[in-house]
């Protein structure tokens, strides 16, 4: 005799029904089988509600009862023929007139007993198998309905009764000698208690009634169909790439249930362990898919652990006190309250110095158990040996789970490590002595994060995506995108990373995409399917993600975006950016975004600040770390600057015109102003020297401009272009006296004894800063290490290729300490 049993989403509709129905066809062909029916799906909460709103005396409950009335009905005249649908509407009619009865009751005393519950909760199941069965009928099959209170009997603990086992297994077995039908169909949940009063087992009891009956039948097999494809590796709600466990022992099983895997209801392990029936977890929908196989033996396999549970909804109560050493039988005392309170303790920590103590339970518990413990320590309380109870809710707990832990050695290590680097703070951590879990208790809000980080470690291959969310799509930002289109394959392939859009802005639209948004259209689809941009929402939204191995990358070079950092840092996303603003505000400021990042563990990435790709900050960071010290910079950091004074002759094309090339060509800032100015020079060399462990503010800083001060004073872009084309006399002048010493114009940086200036400078032909083609920059530094002989970086220091190459190394840098 094989037992099946069906969930409530298994026999959710009619069009269900019949699937479940081809099931069985199919499984009776060579052996007479047990159908354990649910209740419909979402009927057993919508009694609940009934009769908490009966119990309320709100009378909304008859419109709720009334829709679940209908529900059946409709079900027998979708699954029935006319002949075979009055008979059985009479009886189900009879099920639903009692309900409607007890409700009214419970409606006119506004009083609820959980003997009474039960009886109401339990009619779903009964409805179910009964309609069930006269369909089975109807399609020639040979059922029969069954009554599970004839043979499961518990005590009188309603609400979740405990099983007479030695009694309900021979009541079984006596009870299905004498049953001859090929298919007998039996609700689930309900049972009886030896007085006869109506119980239910807990809710996904229905289980237990088919695991009761497999293990007192000697079934070969017990099959649970569900709406999934068997015991997933995590919850599929949180984690897409969750997928089925094709085989696990009964305690991995029952580990797994325990933290919180819908599938199976816990206590249904037992009875079929004892007796090696294995489970299957087949999918009503997929029914060709291998679901999962629970058994002694399962073959073994490469994964190190089986799967990761969550449980949701969970608060944490800490005790503690200086005195708390020395009080007898403290937890003995604390875990009686706690039961006497019928609080159920899901996880426990305590130091080993018991100066303290750490219990995790359910959120729907924490006033019966708060209630509890002061009562129980209301003498330690007042006298003050023990602290105010601490109790925080919010929370859930997250654990790996596998019978081979204790063989494995760094898988903790990697469980808090993983965690920790996406910035998941643990609040409390256990292992069990069965070695069969690790749990760390989590803020709520961080689990489909923490889920995600633990599935991609320990279960999918090598390949870790990285989720970036780019503000910013002019000259850089484009750039980037292509650049990230032509290497995303290669990065897959060589470095085991998948780079995705998650989210994309600029200043009109913004656009969010779970997968990935595609680069080679990236642009495109964000104006054509992006709502109006709101950065506040557009930062709200990617925190709420709050995926893991997120990167914000701001292409702009705007102050509102760079006033966001510490915000996205503290989050635990990491931040790469052209912008110079933030690494130029108030130096606190600069130091607590790098305060943040390391508090956070998020990473906060700048290379193109200074130089654009070429490796400035990251060498300068080098020499730092490794011990050396900055004692002198010389260096010219601006590529528009530099493109100008090569182009600009004083003879061709007018100084306005060259500013103009330099803009095309996308050297200067959005703003040229901020060139020309020296501004964007001063900004860099400043980045240089807090870097290099200055404590330095831009107004340290001394600048020489070269521009006449009116032209500064023009309102727009447009305006200072005019002016600079009415000052060429000027421009040309410093050309020419520049030419007359055979030097050339630079704009330099320099830093000598604590002191930093900036300026134009006519440059001998014998100085390293002479030879300076196209946009390129220069750095040196002399360092302790490099005292006559400066360390020097040269290259392309401005365009969007190199800017954006270098904020894809920030990238790959980040990806790889992930
Ligand atoms: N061009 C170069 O050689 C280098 C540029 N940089 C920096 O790269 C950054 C970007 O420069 P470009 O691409 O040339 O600028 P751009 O003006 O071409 O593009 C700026 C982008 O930012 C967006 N944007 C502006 N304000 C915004 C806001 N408040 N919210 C959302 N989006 C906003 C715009 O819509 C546009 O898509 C600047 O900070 C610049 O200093 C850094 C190194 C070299
Ligand atoms: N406008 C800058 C480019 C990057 O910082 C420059 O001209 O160097």
């Amino acid at each position: 005799m094989k037992v099946l049993k069906f969930g409530g989403t298994s026999l959710g509709s009619p069009d269900n029904i019949k699937k479940v129905k081809a099931i069985v066809t199919e499984k009776s062909k060579n052996s007479r089988v047990v159908v354990v029916a649910s209740a419909f799906s979402g009927v057993t909460n919508q009694l609940q509600e009934c009769s908490h709103l009966a119990e309320k005396g709100d009378d909304q409950y008859k419109t709720e009862l009334d829709k679940l009335i209908n529900r059946h009905l409709e079900a027998v005249q979708s699954l029935l023929g006319a002949k075979s649908q009055s008979p059985l509407m009479a009886k189900v009619r009879l099920v639903l007139n009692e309900i409607e009865d007890i409700l009214k009751g419970v409606f006119l005393i506004h009083e609820l007993s959980i003997k009474t519950l039960d009886r109401i909760l339990g009619s779903g199941e009964v409805l179910s198998a009964l309609i069930i069965n006269e369909f089975f009928l109807q399609e020639g099959m040979k059922s029969n309905l069954l009554d599970p209170q004839d043979f499961i009997i518990t005590d009188s603990e309603f609400g979740k009764a405990n099983v007479d086992m030695p009694l309900t297994e021979k009541k079984i077995s006596s009870y299905f000698q004498h049953q001859e039908a090929e298919v007998l169909v039996c609700p689930g949940f309900v049972s009886k208690d030896l007085q006869g009063n109506n119980t239910t087992l807990g809710r996904g009891g229905s289980d237990y009634t088919a695991a009761l009956i497999a293990a007192a039948l000697d079934a070969p097999e017990l099959e649970i169909w569900t709406d999934v494809n068997g015991m997933m590796t995590a919850n599929p709600k949180y984690v897409k790439q969750a997928f089925a466990i094709p085989q696990i022992n009964y305690e991995e099983a029952m580990e797994l249930t325990h933290f919180g895997a819908k599938v199976l209801y816990p206590p249904s392990v037992h009875p079929v362990y004892k007796k090696g029936i294995p489970i299957y977890i087949k999918n009503t929908f997929e029914p060709e898919a291998e679901g999962t196989k629970i058994h002694k033996f399962p073959e073994a396999d490469s994964q190190s652990i089986k799967g990761i549970s969550c449980i949701e909804n969970i608060a944490l109560f800490n005790l503690s006190g200086s005195s708390m050493v020395g009080i007898p039988y403290f937890s003995h005392r604390l875990f009686e309250a706690l039961a006497q309170a019928k609080v159920s303790v899901i996880l426990i920590t305590q130091a080993s110095s018991e100066h303290s103590i750490c219990v995790a339970i359910d959120l729907e518990d924490v006033k019966r158990a708060k209630l509890a413990i002061e009562k129980a320590f209301s003498f330690e309380f007042k006298q003050e040996m023990l602290d105010p109870l601490f109790i925080e809710t919010d929370l859930a707990i997250v654990a790996l789970v596998s019978s081979q832990l204790k063989n494995q050695i760094g898988l903790s290590g990697k469980m808090f490590s993983v965690l920790g680097q996406n910035g998941i703070n643990i609040k409390a951590i256990a292992q069990g002595s069965s070695e069969k879990n690790i749990s760390a208790v989590i803020d709520k809000k961080q689990i489909k994060k923490a889920l995600n980080t633990l599935h991609e470690s320990f279960f999918l291959s090598d390949l870790k995506r990285v989720n970036l969310f780019i503000v910013g799509t002019g000259n850089v930002g484009k750039t980037l995108i292509d650049q990230l289109n032509q290497q995303s394959d290669y990065l897959k392939d060589h470095s085991q990373i998948d780079l995705r859009i998650s989210g994309i802005a600029n200043s009109r639209k913004m656009l969010f995409d779970l997968n990935g948004i595609p680069f080679e259209n990236a642009v495109n689809t964000l104006l054509e399917k992006g709502q109006k941009m709101n950065l506040e929402q557009f930062l709200e939204d990617m925190k709420d993600l709050n995926l893991r191995n997120s990167i914000f990358i701001d292409n702009t070079a705007h102050e509102v975006v760079a006033n966001t950092y510490s915000d996205v840092l503290a989050s635990s996303i990491s931040v790469v950016t052209p912008n110079k603003i933030a690494c130029t505000g108030k130096y606190d400021d600069y130091k607590n975004l790098k305060n943040l990042a390391l508090r956070y563990r998020s990473h906060f990435r700048f290379e193109t600040n200074v130089g654009a790709g070429l490796p400035v900050i990251n060498t300068l960071d080098d020499l730092i770390k490794s011990g050396d010290e900055i004692l002198g910079i010389q260096a010219v950091l601006s590529g528009s600057l530099n493109f100008i004074f090569n182009n600009y002759t004083g003879e061709g094309d007018s100084f306005a015109e060259v500013v103009k090339q330099a803009q095309e060509e996308g050297y200067t800032e959005p703003d040229p102003r901020i060139d020309l100015s020296g501004v964007d020079v001063k900004r860099k060399i400043l980045i240089l020297l807090r870097e290099s462990g200055f404590e330095m503010e831009l107004d340290d800083i001394d600048t020489i401009p070269f521009i006449p001060e009116k032209c500064m004073q023009a309102e727009n872009v447009e305006q200072f272009f005019e002016s600079i084309a009415q000052e060429e006399a000027h421009f040309k002048k410093l050309v020419e006296e520049a030419n007359a010493e055979g030097k050339k114009l630079k704009y330099v940086a320099t830093f000598e004894n604590g002191k930093a200036n900036t300026g134009l400078e006519k440059i001998a032909s014998d100085r390293p800063l002479y030879n300076l083609e196209g946009k390129d920059n220069i750095v040196l530094f002399n360092t302790k290490r490099y005292p006559e002989q400066p360390l020097v970086i040269k290259g392309a220091g401005a365009g969007a290729a190199v800017t954006a190459s270098g904020i894809f190394g920030d990238i790959i840098r980040i990806a790889n300490a992930l």
